[in-house]
């Protein structure tokens, strides 16, 4: 419950924020109209018994004041509508970007991996309009709180027992939380659901992927597949309203008897003369009234229940990231990057992909990681760039552990290419200027490092990138280079030199005379690195690259089978010299 109003306060403050006057005005309006419905209600037991009494100034006070009341309902009625929606509107775009830059400020990317953690920030976003409207929902509620206490106290002047009408509200009351809570289980239950029918359709979409779905004739079954995880999810959340509407249905069948008998009790107290017929008119008007302030309070307690239900993620995601705190990378490396024990699970994986792996990468040197498919290059990648944290063992940065620097300023001493690395459909300059966006807008130097990378400069460095634009579509190594000409961006216009620069299959795409012009360069920027006492972790299949390294590491399944320089390794003649022996052959 702090939660939920921290987040009140933080939702209200944001909206002050983006609009005061309007807030204030919309305040103003909402808190009126509590007023301005009790008068209507007011205006017409006045008409009715003033002109059952013949009193002509009364009957003209009791129109005038009706009409007045009734006339300010309907005009600021829209003016709140409005004001509603454009408050509303512009907390939540705030609000987006506010969870957009959470997401992806933290420096880990497990939350980007992990499937509960997806559908966690997921339904923030899809909760983002019931959270900027709390404060709205939350005032709409006091209201209507107080609005049915006026009702109820004006009931309870015609007769005691009607204010048993408002006890009729805890059925409905009850009856809607129940129907809240069957719809959020089956949200719930459907976002997994969902979130697997989106990437099947992406999967019928996505050029990369279309393409081998279209080869094998794949998209219809895919598509049915989507349409019956639609289906299910659909069906469950459709069940699960009309399970709800059944019980709120009942709940007003309840109201509606009660209301009845509210009627009898009053012709009865009119037929014994202990009433008027000025009040009947009253009971009627407060009884649609009541009906109407419940349905609100109703209303937005199913808002405050959405909202609430996304509060808990919200402040989840906000916490995520909170040990960014730490201390600075040295500025040199003295030493070198360790790993001591250092085994890895993945989130939700039943097996370690990495076991109890010490390694000293050493200051300067060059390192080259090889292994068969999935023996864990990349995910000791992923651990030495602080995209991930190991499960057991530690790491440290001239003895200091990893987990006590800073996360974003270690992020910031990092360079190099993933294994994945991002196609990046933006301009040229863009493309390549992310690498260090300090230096988005510096022209000659993203040439310099598109040029260094080898990397196209199609139409100069504004050429717009990716088909789906209307631009260049570069061909898979053509955008290999450009990840290339991102890393060396960094590595020349890094305030620091990196400490660490990570090369995984950086020449994959590459073709072999491609390959040998970039090795070339690996070397000069490897001595580069050296000289600033960086470590160049390389991962690569092709041997030739491999024996450049100073030391060489074979892993095999998540364990180091043998390491040491190529001269060591070949006189060793295990694995390492067997699988070059083998490569040489075949190039030979
Ligand atoms: N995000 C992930 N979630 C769960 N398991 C993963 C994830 N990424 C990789 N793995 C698993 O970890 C193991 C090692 O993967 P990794 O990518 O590190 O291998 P690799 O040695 O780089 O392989 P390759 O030569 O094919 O690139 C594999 O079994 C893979 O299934």
């Amino acid at each position: 419950m702090r939660d939920w109003w921290r987040l009140l306060a933080h939702i209200t403050r944001l909206t002050l924020r983006e609009g005061r006057r309007s807030a204030v005005v919309l305040a103003v309006l909402v808190v009126g109209q509590a007023g301005v419905i009790a008068a209507m209600g007011l205006s017409q037991r006045e008409l009715v018994d003033d002109s059952a009494a013949g009193a002509a100034g009364g009957v003209v006070v009791a129109v005038v004041g009706g009409a007045l009341a009734y006339a300010m309902s309907s005009v600021t009625g829209r003016v709140r509508g409005n004001l509603l929606i454009y408050l509303v509107g512009r907390v939540r775009g705030r609000l987006s970007e506010q969870i957009q830059r959470l997401v992806s400020s933290i420096p880990t990317i497990t939350h980007l991996e992990h499937a509960p953690h997806i559908d966690r920030w997921n339904r923030i976003f899809n909760s983002s309009q019931a959270l900027s409207a709390m404060p709205w929902t939350a005032l709409d509620s006091v209201v209507a709180v107080l609005g049915l206490v006026v009702t109820v106290g004006l009931l309870a002047s015609i007769s005691p027992v009607l204010c048993l009408l408002a006890a009729l509200g805890v059925p409905l009351l009850l009856a809607n939380r129940r129907a809240d809570r069957l719809l959020r289980d089956a949200r719930d239950a459907g976002t997994e659901l969902q979130r697997h029918e989106e990437r099947l359709h992406e999967m019928c979409v996505q050029p990369e992927m279309a393409k081998e779905v279209m080869l094998t004739d794949g998209g219809a079954a895919l598509n049915r597949r989507a349409l019956e995880l639609w289906e299910t999810a659909a069906v469950r959340e459709s069940v699960a309203r009309l399970r709800g509407a059944a019980w709120q249905t009942a709940a007003w069948v309840v109201y509606a008897s009660g209301f009845a008998l509210a009627i009898i009790v009053v012709a009865r107290l009119i037929r014994d003369d202990r009433t008027t017929v000025g009040a009947a008119v009253l009971v009627v008007s407060l009884a649609t009234q009541l009906q109407s302030q419940l349905r609100t309070v109703l209303d937005s307690l199913t808002v405050a229940a959405e909202a609430g239900q996304a509060v808990s993620h919200y402040w989840w995601l906000r916490r995520y990231p909170a040990d960014t705190a730490g201390a600075p990378p040295p500025p040199v490396l003295a030493d070198g990057i360790t790993l001591h024990g250092v085994g890895f699970r993945y989130p939700g994986a039943e097996a370690n992909t990495l076991h109890d792996v010490d390694l000293h990468l050493p200051a300067g040197r060059t390192v080259a990681i090889v292994g068969a498919n999935g023996a864990g290059k990349s995910t000791l990648i992923k651990l030495l760039t602080g995209l991930h944290v190991p499960s057991a063992g530690h790491l440290t940065v001239d003895g200091v552990p990893l987990t006590e620097l800073s996360p974003v300023q270690w992020n910031a001493r990092l360079a190099g290419v993933h294994q994945d690395f991002a196609r990046l459909r933006l301009r040229l300059r863009e493309t390549v200027g992310v690498g260090n966006v300090r230096h988005i807008r510096t022209g000659p130097l993203i040439a310099d490092s598109i040029a260094r990378a080898g990397a196209p400069s199609f139409d100069g460095l504004e050429s717009r990138l990716g088909a789906p634009f209307g631009g260049i579509e570069p061909s898979l190594g053509q955008w290999q280079r450009l990840a290339l000409a991102r890393s060396l961006l960094r590595e020349t216009t890094a305030a620091r030199p990196p400490l660490c620069v990570v090369l995984d299959e950086p020449t994959a795409a590459l073709d072999p005379l491609a390959e040998h012009e970039l090795f070339q360069l690996f070397v000069d920027q490897a001595r580069t690195a050296r000289l600033a006492g960086a470590v160049t972790v390389l991962v690569s299949h092709r041997f030739t690259t491999v024996r450049m390294a100073d030391h060489i590491v074979v892993l095999d399944q998540g364990r180091i089978l043998e390491q040491g320089t190529h001269a060591d390794l070949m006189t060793a003649a295990g694995p390492y010299a067997e699988l070059y022996t083998l490569q040489e052959r075949a190039y030979r």
